[in-house]
C-alpha cells in the first residue's frame, strides 16, 4: 500500500505514540523523532530518528530527508525558529509554526494572551537574575509560584511562600528547566476552587469543544484527570469564549489542550497546547474519538461531524520512584480485574523518579465511579526492577 501522506513527529512519547497509531489507522506512514532511542511513539512508528531537537541543523537535516507532508510538534522544546523557516519553505507545521514557536516558552503564550487577547490571567513578572527575581516575587506577594520559561510537566516549579524560600525556589528553577537559561516567570498565585483542561479542535467542521476535562495536580504534574468536569454554565460559556479567543489566534487545524483556573467568580487562562494533552489520556475511553484521533482527523482536513462523551471516565497516571534502567509494569492483571478499566503501559527504555510510565482509564455510570476505579486499578500497578538478582 502507498501511503496518501507522511507525517514527521517530533517528540514520541505516550501522547505521540497514540497519535502514530490513530494516523496509521487513516494510512499514513508516521516517522518518530526524539531525543533518546526507544521513546514510546518510535515503538509503533514506520521510522525513527534521534536527534537534539534543539539543534536547528540537526532538525532541517530530518526533515530535508523524509520530506514530509505534516511536521507535527509533540512537545514544546524543538528549535521552533527553525520550524518558522521551514514552514516558509514550504513545509506544513502543525497547527502553524508560530503557534509552536509562542507555546513554546512562557513568556510568548502568557503576553500574547494576556497583554494582546486581554484574556484573564495571573499577574505575572519576568526576571532573568536571582535580584530581579527577588523583586518579582515581592512584588507579586507571597505565596508566588515561579518556573523556568521553558519547562512542562512541572519541572522547575515551585511555590514560594515567604521571603525565606527565595533561594530554595530560584534553585528548583534553575535545577529543572529544559534548556540552560535563567530566565523565570513569577506568577500570582490563584486560589482556584478546580482546574480544567478545554480540549478544543479547530478542523474543517468549524471549531468544537470536548466536555471539560477536571484534573488534579501535584507539582506541576497531572495524578488524575476525569471527564466530564462539572462547572456552571457561565462558567462554560467563559471557558469556550476563552478557548475560542487563544485558538483562533493560534490558528491553523489540530486540537489544543486550554488550561484553565476555576476560581469563584472568575476562570482564568493558564496556558494552551498545540497538539494533546496529557490530562486528555481520559478521552481513550470517556468519548467516541479521543483527543489523538480528533488531533490526526483535523490535521488531515477531515471532517469531525461529532464529539460524544459517551460515558463518564477518569485517567490515573503510573509514576515511577526511582530510577531503574531494567524494570516491568506489575499489577497489569490485578488492575483490569477492576470493571470497565484499561491500562496503557507506554513502553518508556528506562524509569526515573516522577517519570509517567502507565496510565489506568476506567468509565462508570458517575465520574465519581470513574474516578473510583481507576483509583482502584492504579493502585495495583507498580513500577519494579525486572533484575533477578533483586526480585522479591
Ligand atoms: N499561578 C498559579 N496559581 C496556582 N496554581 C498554579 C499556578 N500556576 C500553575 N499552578 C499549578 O501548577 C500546575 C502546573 O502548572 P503549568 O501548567 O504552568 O506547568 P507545566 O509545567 O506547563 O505543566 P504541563 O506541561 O504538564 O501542562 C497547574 O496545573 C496548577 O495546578
Ligand atoms: N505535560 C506534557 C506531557 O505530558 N508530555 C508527554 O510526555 C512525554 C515526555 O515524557 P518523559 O519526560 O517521560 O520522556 C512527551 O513526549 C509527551 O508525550
Ligand atoms: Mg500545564
Amino acid at each position: 500500500m502507498q501511503a496518501s501522506q507522511k507525517i514527521l513527529l517530533l517528540g514520541s512519547g505516550e501522547l505521540g505514540k497514540e497519535v502514530v497509531i490513530e494516523a496509521q489507522r487513516l494510512g499514513l506512514e508516521t516517522v518518530a523523532v526524539d531525543r533518546y532511542e526507544g521513546a514510546p511513539a518510535m515503538q509503533v512508528a514506520h521510522r525513527s530518528y534521534v536527534i537534539d531537537m534543539l539543534d536547528k541543523q540537526a532538525l532541517r537535516e530530518v526533515v530535508e530527508r523524509e520530506k514530509p507532508d505534516l511536521i507535527v510538534p509533540e512537545i514544546e522544546a524543538i528549535a521552533t525558529s527553525e520550524l518558522l523557516k521551514l514552514e516558509e519553505e514550504g513545509y506544513r507545521v502543525i497547527p502553524t509554526a508560530r503557534a509552536a514557536r509562542l507555546t513554546m516558552d512562557r513568556e510568548g503564550i502568557r503576553r500574547l494572551a494576556a497583554e494582546t487577547l486581554g484574556l484573564p490571567t495571573a499577574a505575572y513578572r519576568f526576571a532573568d537574575t536571582y535580584e530581579q527575581f527577588a523583586e518579582a516575587a515581592k512584588e507579586m506577594g507571597f505565596p508566588c509560584v515561579v518556573k523556568p520559561l521553558m519547562s512542562s510537566s512541572g519541572k522547575g516549579q515551585s511555590v514560594c511562600r515567604s521571603e525565606a524560600e527565595l533561594e530554595r525556589c530560584w534553585t528548583i528553577a534553575m535545577e529543572g528547566g529544559r534548556v540552560q537559561q535563567t530566565r523565570v516567570i513569577v506568577e500570582e498565585f490563584i486560589t482556584f476552587e478546580s482546574e480544567i483542561t478545554l480540549l478544543t479542535v479547530r478542523s474543517v467542521s468549524g471549531t468544537a469543544f470536548c466536555s471539560p476535562i477536571g484534573h488534579v495536580q501535584k507539582d506541576g504534574d497531572y495524578v488524575e484527570s476525569w471527564q466530564p468536569h462539572e462547572m456552571t454554565a457561565d462558567q462554560l460559556a467563559e471557558a469556550q469564549r476563552i478557548a475560542k479567543a487563544i485558538t483562533d489566534e493560534l490558528g491553523g487545524a489540530g486540537l489544543f489542550g486550554v488550561e484553565l483556573f476555576l476560581a469563584k467568580d472568575k476562570v482564568y487562562f493558564s496556558e494552551v497546547s498545540p497538539r494533546p494533552h496529557d490530562t486528555g489520556l481520559v478521552t481513550l475511553v470517556s468519548q467516541n474519538l479521543s483527543e489523538f484521533a480528533l488531533h490526526v482527523r483535523a490535521i488531515l482536513g477531515y471532517p469531525i461531524p461529532e464529539i460524544e462523551n459517551v460515558a463518564p471516565g477518569a485517567s490515573r497516571p503510573l509514576k515511577a520512584g526511582s530510577e531503574l534502567d531494567d524494570y516491568r509494569i506489575g499489577g497489569v492483571g490485578e488492575a483490569l480485574s477492576v470493571p470497565h478499566t484499561q491500562v496503557r503501559v507506554f513502553g518508556k527504555p528506562v524509569a526515573r523518579p516522577g517519570r509517567r510510565m502507565a496510565v489506568a482509564l476506567s468509565t462508570g455510570g458517575s465520574v465519581a465511579e470513574a474516578r473510583e476505579r481507576a483509583t482502584r486499578a492504579l493502585g495495583f500497578l507498580n513500577v519494579r526492577t525486572s533484575r533477578p538478582d533483586v526480585r522479591p
